[in-house]
């Protein structure tokens, strides 16, 4: 399926995410204060700009991983059917872990995500998350630092896609379709 026709309006700039992810950054740091051995996990593609801004704010010892789940394709519905592409390259038991995302949305990804690392025995394991459409949710979970809490609406920017495209915007922007 191709892209429809829309233009994309500014939701959060910038200059705003900037602050929130200070913000943030101190609140993990002082729950993580006693952990030598943070591992932060990103969720690719879409938390790729959002890690590396976070994990900068950050002055804690931190090591960084990665897994690659997909679920959304080309189009602006959840598949519900959430796809591991690549798994984290180290070992979690008995560590802190901090899972990073984009945008929780149906909860679908998030979900998957947690339920797998869960298993591996982590010491501790939360979930950082910049945006939350919790109207959209359909499984329950929650991420226990948000950034912003948002409408139902498509959104793109600062790592998050329509169709593999605006991830290099530097802000939030909302999708109209014209
Ligand atoms: O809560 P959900 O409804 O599951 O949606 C959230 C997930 O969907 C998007 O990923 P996508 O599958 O588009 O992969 P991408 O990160 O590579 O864009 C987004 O980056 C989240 O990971
Ligand atoms: O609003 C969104 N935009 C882009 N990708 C997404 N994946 C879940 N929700 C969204
Ligand atoms: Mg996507």
């Amino acid at each position: 399926m191709g892209e429809r026709p829309y233009v994309i309006d500014e939701l959060i700039s910038a200059k705003t995410i900037a602050a929130r992810i200070e913000a943030l950054a101190d609140e993990i740091e002082t729950f993580f204060a006693d952990s030598d051995k943070l591992i932060v996990v990103g969720l690719l593609r879409g938390s790729f700009v959002f890690i590396a801004d976070l994990v900068r704010e950050l002055t804690l010892p931190v090591e960084v991983d990665f897994i690659e789940t997909s679920s959304y394709g080309e189009a602006t519905v959840s598949s519900r059917e959430v796809r591991i592409l690549k798994d984290l390259r180290g070992e979690i038991a008995g560590r802190d872990v901090l899972v990073v995302e984009d945008i929780v949305d149906t909860g679908h990804t998030l979900k998957h995500v947690l339920h797998m690392l869960g298993g591996r025995k982590p010491a501790r394991l939360k979930v950082c998350a910049l945006l939350d459409k919790p109207s959209r949710r359909e499984v329950e979970v929650k991420a226990d630092w948000v950034g912003f809490e948002i409408p139902d609406e498509f959104v793109v920017g600062y790592g998050i896609d329509y169709a593999q495209h605006n991830r290099n915007l530097p802000h939030i922007g909302k999708v109209r379709f014209t």
